[in-house]
């Protein structure tokens, strides 16, 4: 299945050696800079590499602690900086001089993968920040999604375990409404592809880069080779994608020009791409469309998933808080059997339970972005150069005592009265900060929302085997725990 085996992956780490004095050459030609201190290190290539990744916040409070908060490391092959509490808002500030993209683009070169130009999904922002514009419209949607993929899945009662496959399934269908619209958002092979595309990425991006121990961006061309000449996730769902979505564009082409003024405009995302993708003789672009709907894809399911699998072991961990949450939930559910916006709003304490899972489950080090000019100067002096990356230390920011108080690990909703989770604050960054802050946050906040109170008015939620559930960490990386969650029924729909 692999594009190369083992040996021959070897084979090119050995013979590319050579390249490494290039590497060496490079680095010692940067000294120049009043760059932030490189901490020291035995070993030359390796680095830091093995040490970092032994016990990612225990390293980054190390440095922290002997070389202050802007520090740099050399890890895989490249010197790497790393900024915390006090100055980390000046990449967001310096826009023009560092690029979150770029950096992104290093790991996940989503426009290669799709055999697309560079900055062929830039629109993507724009579509979805003018679609989801008004989100009241979509409240009934996701509620209605969201309650027959509970009946479906969980029903009167069970066990979910892993819980993030079934969540996955929950959080995709109303993401699918919103996307592809009335017509497939019920496909069940569609629905698939939209709850398992990311993850079914993970494995072919989480190999360790060793590669670029022999020259810097060797990885990156590794992987892009094996996606353009592999069978992979992205190929396969694109094809899925493309079955699916063509006889509904070509129906809607159709209806559009048989009922002129009479025909009423889907409003879904692939509406707005159908009408973003036509040339000049009305033909759609349909691999455009299906191109841009995994993009979408790629931001929205899982990232929303593990924020509401995390929301569920916060609940089972926290008993303090379950009966304020459901006593919420029930009154709002009183008011109107059918939740509208305004109830949505209404639910303050779940929405401060949200901000504290996602205050509390973020990744160490994340919001990477590159030096993309020259002459960076940093308001204490310090200078970064052209093509460095430079990383926040979430971790110290999500964790600082100043904000949060002697004990910051201890989850304590009440740290975010008056402060809606999906503001990006000075000690708040699960959605970036600035310019680039994520467009999608309150579609996602609001869709984590909905599913905790439908979930809340029908089930007791517990742990399945009875104990604490501990979050799974790999590296510098928080994931959701693969430990079963047991749904017992507490009201269903005939007994409200
Ligand atoms: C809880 C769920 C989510 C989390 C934690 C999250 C987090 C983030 C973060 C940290 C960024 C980078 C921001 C920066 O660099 O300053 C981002 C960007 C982005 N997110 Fe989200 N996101 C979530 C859900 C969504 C959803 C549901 C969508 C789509 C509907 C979405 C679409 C995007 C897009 C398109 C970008 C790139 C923005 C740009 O290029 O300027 N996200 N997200």
């Amino acid at each position: 299945m692999t594009m190369f085996s083992e040996f021959e992956y070897l084979h090119i780490f050995g013979l590319g050696l050579i390249v490494i004095f290039i590497g060496l050459r490079g680095l010692l030609q940067q000294k120049s800079l009043n760059e932030p201190p490189l901490v020291p290190y035995k070993y030359p290539i390796i680095g830091h590499t093995f040490e970092y990744y032994k016990d990612v916040p225990g390293f980054l409070k190390k440095c922290h602690e002997e070389y202050g908060e802007f520090f740099s490391l050399y890890i895989w092959g490249s010197v790497q900086t790393y900024v915390g509490n006090e100055l980390y808002h000046e990449i967001f500030k310096k826009n023009q001089d560092f690029d979150f993209h770029e950096a992104f683009s290093d790991v996940f070169p989503v426009d290669t993968f799709l055999n697309r130009p560079d900055n062929f999904f830039k629109p993507l922002v724009t579509y979805l920040k003018e679609f989801y514009n008004n989100l009241g419209r979509f409240t009934q949607t996701v509620e209605c999604e969201i309650v027959k993929t509970l009946d479906e899945l969980i029903g009167d009662g069970k066990v979910i375990q892993p819980p993030l496959k079934t969540i996955q399934q929950i959080i995709a269908r109303p993401i699918a409404a919103t996307i592809v619209g009335k017509e497939l958002c019920n496909d069940k092979e569609l629905l698939n592809t939209f709850a398992t595309i990311t993850a079914e990425l993970g494995p072919w991006l989480s190999i360790p880069p060793v590669l670029n121990f022999i020259y810097k961006g060797l990885h990156r061309k590794y992987i892009i080779l094996k996606f353009r000449y592999l069978n992979n996730p992205i190929k396969a769902h694109r094809k899925i994608i493309i079955a699916k979505i063509t006889p509904v564009i070509n129906q809607r082409l159709i209806d559009q020009n048989e009922l002129g003024n009479s025909w009423k405009r889907p409003d879904d995302v692939m509406q707005v791409l159908i009408e973003t993708s036509k040339d000049h003789e009305n033909n759609v672009d349909i691999g455009r469309v299906a191109d841009f709907i995994m993009c979408f894809i790629f931001g929205s399911v899982h990232n929303t998933s593990a924020t509401l699998a995390q929301g569920l072991c916060a609940y089972v961990n926290n008993p303090e808080y379950q009966k304020d949450l459901i006593d919420e939930a029930d009154r709002i559910h009183s008011e109107n059997e059918k939740l509208t916006f305004d109830g949505v709003h209404k639910m303050e304490k779940l929405d401060n339970f949200v901000k504290e899972i996602l205050r509390l489950n973020r990744h160490d080090v994340s919001l990477s972005h590159k030096a993309i000019s020259t002459n960076i100067v940093f308001s204490n002096g310090y200078q970064i150069p052209k093509g460095r990356i430079i990383h926040v230390i979430t971790r110290h920011i999500h964790y600082d005592p100043k904000t949060y108080g002697p004990n910051p690990e201890k989850f304590n909703p009440n740290h975010h009265i008056n402060s809606p989770a999906t503001r990006p604050e000075r000690n708040f960054l699960a959605f970036g900060m600035g310019k680039q802050a994520c467009p999608g946050r309150f579609f996602a906040v609001n869709e984590v929302k909905i599913a905790m109170h439908q979930i809340l008015l029908r089930y007791n939620i517990k742990s399945a085997s009875g104990k604490y559930i501990e979050q799974k960490r790999k590296g510098g990386f928080g994931l959701v725990s693969d430990d079963g969650l047991l749904f017992e029924i507490r009201k269903n729909k005939n007994n409200k």
